[in-house]
């Protein structure tokens, strides 16, 4: 197993937030990636390579080792459900999953539910005793409920204001939502102080009001 430690970084939202905790425990990384397409970004004098990864991808990475170390957002852990260590609650990219409808929504008879995350989606309309179809859809999933595909959703909320714009109400918060630093068994064992030693730094700049996962669990 070579020195390098690989971290898996989600592309987009979250990747400012992340590298700016990185750097404020003083590891040095790349800031803007606006400027390249590149995909791998080595950091010699860190001993660190970076994986620019689309974020629902970064279990995935790191369950086959491929990525030594990952960032990823609670929602895509739970809903890939890899076989990874969950080390860290970065407490970064704040939101919440909710179901959601349009305001003069009643129960029918066949009831729709569109959503980018069936397996959780579905768990929690089993868990209430529910009988929905799940739709899945890969991005602006407010449209749905707007358009007829379905009676309601489960999407992620932030500030409320696709919502609002969309004349939708949140009807049931399932789960708080934060990153979460996530690392391949192997790799974990073998490259422990390094890990290790990464999480203390990391630890002393997350929010103290974050809590830590209870120890090392299964995404
Ligand atoms: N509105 C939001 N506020 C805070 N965090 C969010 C919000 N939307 C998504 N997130 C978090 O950021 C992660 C990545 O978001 P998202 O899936 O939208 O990817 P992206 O950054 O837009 O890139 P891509 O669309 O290519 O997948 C989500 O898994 C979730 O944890
Ligand atoms: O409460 P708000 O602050 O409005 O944020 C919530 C929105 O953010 C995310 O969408 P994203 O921007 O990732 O678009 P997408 O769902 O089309 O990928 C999420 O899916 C919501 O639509």
């Amino acid at each position: 197993m070579s020195d390098i430690l690989k971290v898996a970084m989600p592309k987009g939202r979250i990747y400012k937030k992340a590298s700016k905790l990185f750097r404020e425990a003083g590891l040095d990384i790349p800031v803007d990636v606006d400027d390249t397409r590149k995909l791998v970004i080595e950091v010699p004098e860190a001993g660190m390579e970076f994986i620019m990864a689309k974020p629902v991808d970064v279990p995935t990475y790191v369950e086959y080792g491929v990525a030594d170390i990952g960032i990823v957002g609670k929602d895509v852990l739970l809903e890939e459900n890899r076989d990874v260590y969950e080390l860290l609650n970065l407490g970064i990219a704040q939101c919440r999953m909710s179901v959601i409808g349009l305001p003069d929504w009643k129960p029918g008879i066949q009831q729709r539910v569109a959503t980018k995350y069936p397996i959780i989606a579905s768990q929690y309309f089993r868990e209430q005793g529910q009988q929905v179809e799940v739709i899945k859809l890969n991005g602006s999933i407010e449209l749905a409920p707007l358009i007829g595909l379905a009676d309601r959703i489960v999407d992620l909320v932030e500030t409320g204001q696709t919502l609002r714009e969309n004349g939708l109400v949140e009807m049931n918060s399932i789960l708080d939502i934060t990153s979460r630093l996530i690392a391949n068994r192997v790799s974990y064992r073998m490259k422990n102080d390094r890990i290790q030693s990464l999480c203390d730094a990391l630890q002393r700049v997350i929010p103290a009001s974050t809590e830590t996962p209870g120890g090392i669990l299964r995404g």
